[in-house]
């Protein structure tokens, strides 16, 4: 595909459902085939990431753009520059809109790289929403959290990147730093009540939204519901009411 950018609307003009990314966290293809199937037009943007592309996924991220479907491609590169850089330019031509990459800055310009004028949009990977000050320290960090995704928000915008991933704790004073135009994506949604897991720093739709997000990933509170469907449409009225 390799598609030139398209003309998308301003971030306040993205509709909510638009808004919601479910991130298909699946074993296999058929696995994530299924749950699309059931979401059907509840929801019209999927994340395909590691544990999926890893069990043969990759191909499946055409077969949902051609269902008209947005696909982000979670595939966080870091590498050295040549290999990040056209690695990018293969992931290209499969036909997702997003693109992660760790947000070191070598690997950020590489990727802004091997995009070139492709329609693909590059995210910085900031601190995961799984680490808090202390799992920082524990890596050999000095910096916390925020001065941690602050910095890294600086360089994503000096690299010439697209937006970037943090949590919605984040937005609000990242949007300072990064301005209008960088988007910012927030995994560890957490519907008020719903089981935490892994994230540590989780925040409910609404107040996601509140705090400026643009786009909210959102898995296992959608994937392992009993009911997928109301879930999503739920976390659709909660988005809409927020904005
Ligand atoms: O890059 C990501 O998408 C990501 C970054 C991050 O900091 N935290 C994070 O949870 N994610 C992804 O977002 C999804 C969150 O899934 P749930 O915790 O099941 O909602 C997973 O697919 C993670 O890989």
């Amino acid at each position: 595909m390799n598609a030139q950018t398209p003309s998308r609307p301003p971030r306040a003009a993205i509709s909510p459902r638009d808004r919601l990314i479910v991130a298909l966290d699946f074993p296999d293809v058929a696995a994530a085939r299924a749950m699309t199937a059931r979401l059907g037009d509840a929801v019209s943007f999927y994340k395909v990431g590691m544990e999926l592309v890893y069990g043969g996924g990759l191909p499946f991220v055409g077969e949902l753009a051609d269902q008209g479907k947005q696909v982000f491609v979670d595939l966080k590169l870091h590498d050295i520059p040549n290999t990040v850089e056209k690695a990018t330019a293969r992931i290209a031509s499969l036909g997702g809109r997003f693109l992660t990459v760790h947000a070191y800055p070598q690997t950020m310009r590489a990727a802004a790289r091997g995009r070139g004028a492709s329609a693909l949009q590059i995210l910085g990977v900031t601190v995961m929403t799984s680490y808090d000050d202390a799992d920082l320290a524990e890596a050999g960090y000095a910096a916390g959290v925020r001065d941690t995704v602050a910095r890294r928000a600086v360089q994503a915008r000096a690299a010439g990147i697209d937006g970037l991933i943090l949590s919605a704790e984040e937005t609000l004073a990242m949007r300072a730093i990064v301005g209008d135009d960088m988007l910012l994506v927030t995994p560890g949604i957490r519907p008020a009540g719903a089981a935490l897991g892994d994230q540590k720093r989780a925040v409910t739709p609404g107040q996601a939204i509140a705090n400026g997000a643009d786009y909210l990933v959102v898995g296992r509170p959608v994937t392992e519901a009993a009911d997928p469907v109301a879930v999503a449409r739920t976390i659709v009225q909660d988005i809409e009411a927020a904005l």
